[in-house]
């Protein structure tokens, strides 16, 4: 039905398709009658699957391969293009990229915070050798680059609350060093080679898929374990606050920015958030809906790392350049994941 939907006013042009989209915001995709051909790498993560299917429904199916090392569920492999893509293997991405005609690299492989401090050696070739490789095919093939940021590239030293688009980085995390040097790289080849590099910060992202070993994790499982048991027990303190999102914000920040027009762009990394919570206002606010949540705490290793991170992230920048909004606050990002899950489960 979406993608009926989606062809119908596609075909009515830009602007009609991109106010569908968009709700109340018309955003011109100068892109829509001549799509992009793009690649997701890491694109079986929490991230890659919602970003594929967001983007199919744009630029139609065919256009939007998806890549990973390992074996993809049967719904994702009958959905559209899925190919075996390591992105240490710098032939291997060639190949695919010349047979492929590719326009647009999303490149989302990463070992994410709590699972790169487990692996660090691996966490380096993934996070930093990867970002190598995915960046001189760019370069060399003159694609358009997506590579994610996040909160994490922030550290102790950098200010909380708010945390400045630009202000000292000292991360203490692999992960974290390792997306500083994507950031700071990405820019180099902007100004060096002209680049189209562009990259976003995002704090945690909430949805129902599985997430892939991050700090922020906690956010996504207390609604699987409460609506399944009605219990959770969190592993950072009742009072650690993080800046989060919404996959539905967190996708149409990555799309909408990635239309802006290069002209409007005063950098090309930008923080990017929705709201900020601690555990404690997460369970009072699912409480609301599910009243018997029984919540219990047991910081672990991860509450070191969260205690490094922004507690609110400034993306005032953001949204000054390329007019970036939020829909979801706390409330609406709840009932939307309490949906979502129940469907799930049902
Ligand atoms: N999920 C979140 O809350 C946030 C995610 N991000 C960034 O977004 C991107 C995607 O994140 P998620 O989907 O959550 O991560 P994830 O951990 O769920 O998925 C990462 C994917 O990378 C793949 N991968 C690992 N080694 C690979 C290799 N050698 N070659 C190809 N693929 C490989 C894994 O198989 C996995 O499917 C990451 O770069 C992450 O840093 C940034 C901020 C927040
Ligand atoms: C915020 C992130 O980058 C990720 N979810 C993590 O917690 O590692």
């Amino acid at each position: 039905m979406l993608r009926q939907m989606s062809r119908f006013f596609r075909s009515c042009g830009t602007r009609v398709y991109s106010q569908y989209l968009n709700n109340s915001y018309i955003f011109q995709d100068p892109n829509l009658n001549d799509p992009p051909r793009i690649l997701i790498t890491g694109s079986l993560g929490q991230l890659g699957v919602e970003v594929a299917r967001f983007l199919r429904d744009i630029y139609g199916r065919e256009n939007v391969i998806m890549s990973d090392i390992i074996k993809p569920r049967k719904e994702v492999f009958n959905d559209g293009p899925y190919i075996f893509a390591d992105i240490l293997d710098f032939k291997g991405l060639q190949e695919i990229v010349v047979t492929h005609r590719i326009d647009w690299l999303i490149h989302f492989s990463a070992l994410l915070s709590a699972i790169g401090e487990q692996n660090v050696p691996l966490a380096v070739r993934v996070n930093i050798e990867g970002v190598h490789n995915v960046i001189e095919l760019a370069k060399q093939y003159k694609l358009k680059l997506f590579i994610p940021s996040t909160i994490g590239a922030f550290g102790p030293e950098s200010p909380r609350n708010p945390t400045p688009n630009i202000t000292i980085q000292r991360p203490k995390t692999i992960y974290g060093v390792s997306k500083v040097h994507a950031e700071l790289l990405g820019e180099y080849y902007f100004h060096r080679y002209g680049l189209d590099f562009r990259c976003l910060r995002f704090p945690g992202v909430i949805s129902s898929d599985p997430p892939g070993g991050g700090t922020t994790d906690y956010a996504v499982a207390i609604f699987h374990d409460v609506l399944r048991t009605g219990r959770f027990e969190c592993y950072l303190r009742p009072d650690t606050r993080l800046p989060m999102m919404y996959i539905k914000d967190c996708l149409r920040a990555l799309w909408e920015y990635m239309v802006t027009p290069a002209a409007k762009l005063k950098r090309r990394v930008y923080n990017v958030t929705a709201m900020s919570f601690t555990p404690e206002e997460l369970a009072a606010t699912i409480a609301k809906y599910v009243p018997e949540i029984k919540v219990t705490y047991r910081p672990d290793s991860r509450q070191q790392i969260a205690d490094s991170w922004p507690q609110v992230f400034d993306d005032s920048a953001a949204r000054e350049d390329w007019s970036w909004h939020h829909k979801y606050d706390i409330d609406k990002m709840v009932t939307a994941m309490i949906d979502d899950i129940r469907r799930q489960y049902n």
